[in-house]
């Protein structure tokens, strides 16, 4: 529960941080919406009272490419809730032709708003501490060639969270800094891009991304708001970048499974093998299918560096999800990398931290697994252990840069993300 914390959401008068309005205001907290869209916000307030309640929300009109404007909008927000314990830096936009106007809204729009938010909760200055989670992108790990700035400002995004968590974590601020990664969300950001006036010389190349959204079909801004929460609740989570996708396995092993159906007149003479092979098929379909939507979301790891968030089907291998830690024999691969790399640590005086590139080396053999600069976290609690996830799918990840010798990180003690997939 975030009953009693107060929460900002920037963007958040429509899409994705109306999402994660929602879900703070279900779970608890109290919610500062900021957006530059007064009309939306406004009536979006309206119904957010009639939902959960008039005092737990309060819009503010505001424009996070202005630092007059943030800062005015921050300092009226503290006036009113007191404290800030939970900062989003979601607003964002996707316009190519204007691209200055693009990077000063998503990544200097998240700079200044991550500093406002830090000066106020670091301990140093007299703050509670708290979590900020900035709304990066896939396409800040991989680049959508029809929008070169949008992916580059994403990119920042995901740079600049996880150089801070780490500077956050080793100034000891008590704030944690993570950033979500989602694929494609039906929103008006997507709808207003494929415009010429947003993409400009780059609009012919759209195709690439509808085929994108073929490979990453669209999902629902509620299952990112179910990953956002768990970057707000798991307090051991810091330097993530947290990816939430749809693959589209699923619709491929269904084909094949209807397929199948189609061929069993070919396959079986007797007309009662036919119908009942089909009876059965039409059954595990109805089953998957069953899962699919009542399966909640869960973890999994899918790089270094990052979790997909995927459905907890017990059928896990079909969600698409790259599952690299999930088996038994993955675990005891993980084991071994941890050994070697604990002897590592030995000699080159790191505690308590093991390269997540060693157990992907270990795991999948493919030596460029270890181009990457993420971590696995497995400190005891006085950072001297090295001590493996007990439960058999627990995974604990982080993004770290450089590990920091000879320290126990206070932020990120043990997490428990329960992979998915098995
Ligand atoms: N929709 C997607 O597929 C997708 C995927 C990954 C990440 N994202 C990111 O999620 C975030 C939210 O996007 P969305 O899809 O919900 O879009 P959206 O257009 O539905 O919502 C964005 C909101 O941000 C507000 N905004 C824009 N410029 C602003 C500014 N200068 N100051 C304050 N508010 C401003 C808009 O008024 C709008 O309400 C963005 O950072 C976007 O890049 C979106
Ligand atoms: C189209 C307008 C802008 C909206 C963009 C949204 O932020 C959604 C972006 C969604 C998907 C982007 C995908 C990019 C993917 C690839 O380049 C791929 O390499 C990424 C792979 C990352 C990974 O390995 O997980």
């Amino acid at each position: 529960m975030l009953k009693g914390k107060v929460a900002v959401v920037s963007g958040s008068a429509q899409g994705l941080g109306k999402a994660f309005t929602h879900i703070l205001l279900e779970n608890g907290a109290q919610v500062a919406m900021l957006d530059v869209n007064e009309e939306m916000g406004q009536e979006l307030q309206v119904q957010l009272n009639q939902q959960y309640g008039s005092d737990r929300t309060q819009f503010y009109k505001a424009d996070v490419s202005s630092d007059q404007q943030f800062t005015d909008v921050f300092q009226k927000i503290l006036s009113k809730f007191g404290c800030i314990d939970i900062f989003c830096n979601n607003a964002g936009i996707a316009d190519e032709k204007n691209w200055e106007k693009t990077v000063s809204i998503n990544l200097s729009g998240v700079v200044r708003g991550t500093y406002l938010a830090l000066d106020h909760m670091k301990k140093q200055n007299g703050g509670n501490g708290g979590v900020i989670i900035n709304t990066a992108s896939l396409a800040g790990l991989g680049p959508l060639p029809s929008a070169p700035i949008y992916t580059a400002t994403k990119y920042g995004v995901v740079g600049f969270t996880r150089a801070l968590s780490v500077a956050s974590q080793a100034l000891d601020y008590g704030v944690r800094i993570n950033a979500l990664c989602p694929s494609f969300v039906r929103t008006a950001l997507i709808d207003s891009f494929k415009q010429e006036d947003k993409t400009g010389q780059f609009h012919s190349l759209f195709s690439i991304t509808e085929n994108m959204m073929e490979k990453f079909p669209f999902i629902e801004a509620e299952k990112v708001a179910e990953a956002f929460l768990l970057l707000v609740k798991d307090e051991s989570v810091n330097g993530v970048a947290l990816v939430v996708k749809n693959e589209a396995t699923i619709i491929f092993i269904l084909v094949l499974i209807i397929i199948t159906v189609l061929r069993t007149r070919l396959l079986y003479r007797s007309r009662r093998a036919v119908t009942r092979t089909r009876i059965i098929i039409i059954i595990i379909i109805i089953i998957i299918i069953f899962f699919i939507l009542t399966a909640g979301p869960g973890l999994a790891q899918d790089k270094p560096g990052t979790l997909i968030c995927t459905r907890a089907l017990p059928l896990g291998a079909v969600t698409g999800s790259r599952c690299v830690l999930g088996s038994a024999r993955a675990q005891q691969q993980q084991k071994a990398a941890g050994g070697a790399a604990a002897q590592r640590e030995h000699e080159h005086g790191v505690r308590g931290e093991t390269h997540l590139t060693d157990i992907l080396h270990a795991h999948t053999g493919a030596p460029g697994a270890r181009d990457t600069d993420s971590v696995i976290q497995h400190t005891d609690g006085d950072g001297t252990g090295s001590r493996w996830p007990s439960t058999e799918l627990e995974a604990e990840v982080t993004s770290a840069a450089p590990c920091l010798p000879n320290q126990a990180p206070p932020l990120l003690t043990p997490p428990t993300f329960t992979v998915i997939g098995q």
